[in-house]
């Protein structure tokens, strides 16, 4: 379970968090959604042990967070700055396996295996800047995937990726999440996007030191599908509560 108590974490005079305390049971999707500049990043990177939180505290699973978690792997909006250009896409991928101590013959091994996974066979000896930006963003989930973490953060992922390829990351990522029962906050401007993924959505309110505003359980079949999900009346009618609380309606209904 990952828990914040009373997390604050300031830049000079302004307190993105305040206070901010929130709890996610293990293997759940959490959405978070809320407007620009609430502090949606600041958020995420202080879970990450990236941004100390300068009050309260972080546990991952009981234990404290005070540095990077060694289960914990993120993914950010800018895959084509988080890959390193000058490797294959196979070592990208098998990056983190190296602070595991396994040889390289398993660590290509263990790459290739997640790759194909997230639809990538084949494409291991390419370099990042051969392949699409959807294709770019496949091969950081597959490294965020490598290490088998136990929590994922990911911030925007899909945001600078065209409609259609968007839809097949999100089903990738459903996929991937209904299979290894991974924790995920999963961070998006998409309001239909946090209904769709989520198991969950809450909303910030404004910042500085937002608060959460709504906490909404998505109670849609486990099964998701882009069509027949998004018509139906309960998609609907969540994917209106959100976006109401974001423009500062926080009333019921
Ligand atoms: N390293 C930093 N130094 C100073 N101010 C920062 C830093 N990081 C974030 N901020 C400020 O903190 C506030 C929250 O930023 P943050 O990026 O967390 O918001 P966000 O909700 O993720 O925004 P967006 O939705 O636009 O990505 C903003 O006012 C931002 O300018």
């Amino acid at each position: 379970m990952l828990r914040l108590d009373s997390v604050s974490r300031h830049f000079g005079d302004m307190r993105v968090l305040d206070r901010f305390s929130l709890t996610v049971p293990d293997g759940q999707l959490l959405s978070v959604v809320g407007p620009s500049g609430c502090g949606k990043s600041t958020l995420l990177r202080t879970i990450a042990g990236l941004l100390p939180a300068q009050e309260g505290t972080i546990t991952i699973d009981g234990a404290p967070v005070t540095g990077v978690p060694e289960r914990l792997a993120v993914v950010f909006q800018e895959y084509g700055r988080s890959l390193l250009p000058w490797l294959t896409v196979r070592d990208n991928v098998a990056l983190p396996l190296r602070r595991r101590g396994l040889g390289r013959a398993a660590r290509r091994a263990a790459a290739e295996t997640i790759l194909e996974r997230v639809g990538l066979h084949g494409a291991g000896r390419r370099h990042p800047r051969e392949l699409s930006g959807g294709m770019q963003q496949r091969v950081a989930i597959a490294r965020a995937l490598v290490c088998r973490p136990s929590l994922l953060l990911m911030d925007e992922p899909f945001g600078s990726l065209d409609a259609r390829t968007r839809e097949d990351l999100e089903d990738l990522l459903l996929q991937v999440h209904r299979a290894d029962g991974t924790t995920i906050v999963f961070v998006t401007h998409d309001i239909d996007e946090s209904v769709y993924v989520g198991d969950r959505v809450v909303v910030l309110s404004p910042g500085p030191g937002s608060l959460v505003v709504r906490d909404l359980p998505v109670d849609l079949p486990a099964e998701r599908d882009q069509l027949t999900t998004r018509s139906l009346p309960a998609f609907v009618k969540l994917r209106t509560e959100v976006g109401r609380a974001v423009r500062g309606e926080y009333g019921e209904g």
